[in-house]
């Protein structure tokens, strides 16, 4: 079984699916760490982001064993990954990695921005994930106050517009929910109830307990 979780920057996708894997027992992959990790790549050797042939060729050669560096969830490198993940090689070069991961058995939970449209199409569940840009905003100052990293609120709240807006206005694979995609805005719910909800779309889908 594969759930797919899509959405925009901050909204939950990761932490609604690394709950929901904990719950069925699944595999999840945020693959947005895997163009961060190109993004990583990239900043630590000085390559321009506008090297597109190079944004490449680091996507091929990708060790994506090496998802842990706790670097590669800060803001800098959100940032980049969404200008390398706008190359539509880049996006090639990491597709069978991402399919193979949905496929093992008893089932992966992934989250991104094109799992649903483009990643895995037939998947049994699809989510899309939402929430007001200023609580987004809000809920990823908290998490980069937490670890130490100093940025104001306002520069956040900018980061995360600039972002979606490049995300869902991209040629490749933009940002978007797919035709069969379920919408749970979770403004207005705490991390808890975001997780019920989401469970309870996931049972009434695919009929799992
Ligand atoms: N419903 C919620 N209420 C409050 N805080 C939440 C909620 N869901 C997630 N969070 C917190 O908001 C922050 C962003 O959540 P998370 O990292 O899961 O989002 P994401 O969509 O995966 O982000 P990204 O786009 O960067 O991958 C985290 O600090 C998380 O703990
Ligand atoms: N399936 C995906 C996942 C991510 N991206 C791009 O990476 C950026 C960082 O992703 P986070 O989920 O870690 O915030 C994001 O802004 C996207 O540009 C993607 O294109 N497809």
């Amino acid at each position: 079984m594969i759930i797919a979780i899509d959405g925009p920057a901050a909204s939950g996708k990761g932490t609604l699916g690394k709950r929901l894997s904990e719950h069925f027992g699944f595999a999840h992959l945020d693959t947005g760490l895997l163009y961060r990790a190109v993004a990583r790549v990239m900043l630590d050797r000085e390559i321009d982001l506008a090297d597109r042939d190079a944004a490449h060729q680091v996507a091929l050669n990708l060790d994506v064993t090496d998802l842990d560096d706790p670097r590669l969830r800060g803001a800098q490198m959100g940032e980049a990954a969404s200008v390398i993940s706008g190359y539509q090689p880049v996006r090639d070069a990491l597709l069978a990695f991402q399919r193979q991961f949905a496929a093992q058995p008893p089932g992966a939970v992934l989250d991104g921005r094109d799992i649903g449209t483009v990643v895995c199409p037939d998947a049994d569940v699809k989510l899309f994930i939402t929430a007001a840009s200023e609580e987004r905003a809000r809920r990823r100052h908290l998490e980069l106050q937490k670890r130490g990293e100093r940025i104001v609120f306002e520069t956040i709240l900018e980061d995360i517009r600039r972002r979606d807006e490049r995300d869902m206005n991209r040629s490749s694979a933009p940002l978007k929910p797919a035709a069969d995609a379920i919408i749970l805005d979770t403004t207005h719910l705490d991390a808890d109830a975001a997780f019920q909800a989401a469970l309870d779309l996931v049972r009434a889908k695919s009929g799992r307990a």
